[in-house]
């Protein structure tokens, strides 16, 4: 079983004698083993800590079916030196990874599902979690084995709405943040009334908003999300995990340029700018310290780096901390 990928078009004679062909990460893995036995203790997915690869290792889903029980003896076994000896278990060679797997007790015992989900959370969508986690209960796992949030007794399935629908419209509303839009800035007011008068009108519409940080655009969600649920609608906030922004090389700017301004979504977007720096604006002495950076008297280290000063981080923890109580 050696898997090799190539496009639908490819000439497939030419693909089977393309130089190299018979070598793969996982071959080279069989070989190391075979040739040096400091190899031999070594675990597949450690191998890159010890040996050098040309390539990442790549990770298999458990719809995979083989592929993703060679994954799972990989993370198990090691001095594995052929496919057939890591199908060998106490000395009887066994038809399939699955069944090597079974016997060696590494699926149920084993918390291989439970990492493969919570690897995904890194950076799968919604739905493929979905879609892994029905996978994972078909193979056998409870469901009562994940930590799930209970379901709620109180919805009542005779009222005739579905459940995402109440539980979202009986959100209780946080009083302090039905006062935020009465003090909105010039910038939050103009984002805030556009944003109002597409919901009032029924119209619709995707919105940008465009801030560097402290600009107040979360003081600007909360206000919306105040007045709309106020009115009983139902306003779902949500937040990506960010994780791309920090994995991808380059900055900011350019990961923007180069993931949302090429969506096809982009140009039907009202693009809404805040540009007040409302932390600097309610915290003098943030004001005078971002003066104090802009005019380069703050000590930089060789990257031109600022440390941040601790009493304001602990101010800002503290602030968090009295936020979460
Ligand atoms: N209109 C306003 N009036 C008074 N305070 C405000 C106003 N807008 C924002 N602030 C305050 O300014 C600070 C920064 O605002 P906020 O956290 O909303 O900014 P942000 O743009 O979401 O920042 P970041 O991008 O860093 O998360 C907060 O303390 C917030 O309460």
């Amino acid at each position: 079983m050696h898997m090799v990928s190539f496009q639908a078009a490819q000439n497939i004679e030419r693909v089977v004698n393309r130089e190299g062909v018979e070598k793969s990460m996982l071959t080279e893995y069989f070989e190391a083993n075979r040739l040096h036995e400091d190899a031999r203790s070594i675990l597949y997915r450690d191998f890159p800590e010890w040996y050098t690869w040309q390539t990442r290792i790549v990770s298999a889903h458990p719809a995979e079916g083989e592929r993703y029980y060679l994954r799972v003896l990989l993370n198990h076994v090691t001095h594995a030196t052929s496919y057939e000896d890591l199908r060998t278990v106490n000395g009887e060679i066994l038809p399939t990874f699955h069944e090597a797997a079974e016997r060696r007790g590494l699926i149920e015992g084993d918390n291989t599902l439970d990492e493969s989900l919570t690897e995904s959370t890194l950076y799968e969508m919604p739905s493929s979690l979905r879609r892994l986690f029905a996978t994972i209960l078909s193979m056998g796992k409870e469901i009562e084995s994940f930590p799930l949030p209970d379901i709620q007794e109180e919805y009542d399935t005779s009222i005739g709405v579905t459940r995402e629908i109440f539980e979202e419209s009986t959100i209780e509303l946080n009083v302090e943040d039905t006062y935020l839009s009465d003090s909105l800035n010039s910038d939050q007011r103009a984002a805030y009334d556009e944003i109002m008068s597409a919901i009032d009108r029924d119209e619709g519409g995707v919105f940008f908003v465009d801030g560097p940080g402290g600009t107040g655009k979360t003081f600007l969600y909360r206000a919306l999300l105040a007045v709309v649920r106020g009115q009983k609608k139902i306003a779902i906030a949500t937040a990506t995990s960010g994780v791309a922004a920090s994995i991808m090389p380059g900055s900011r700017a350019q990961i923007i340029n180069s993931s949302l301004r090429r969506s096809y979504l982009w140009d039907s977007m009202r693009h809404l700018k805040l540009v007040r720096n409302m932390r600097a604006h309610s915290d003098p002495w943030f004001a005078e310290y971002l003066l104090h950076i802009g005019d380069g008297k703050e000590e930089t280290n060789r990257d031109g780096e600022v440390a941040f000063q601790t009493r304001y981080v602990c101010q800002e923890l503290g602030r968090t901390l009295t936020l979460i109580h």
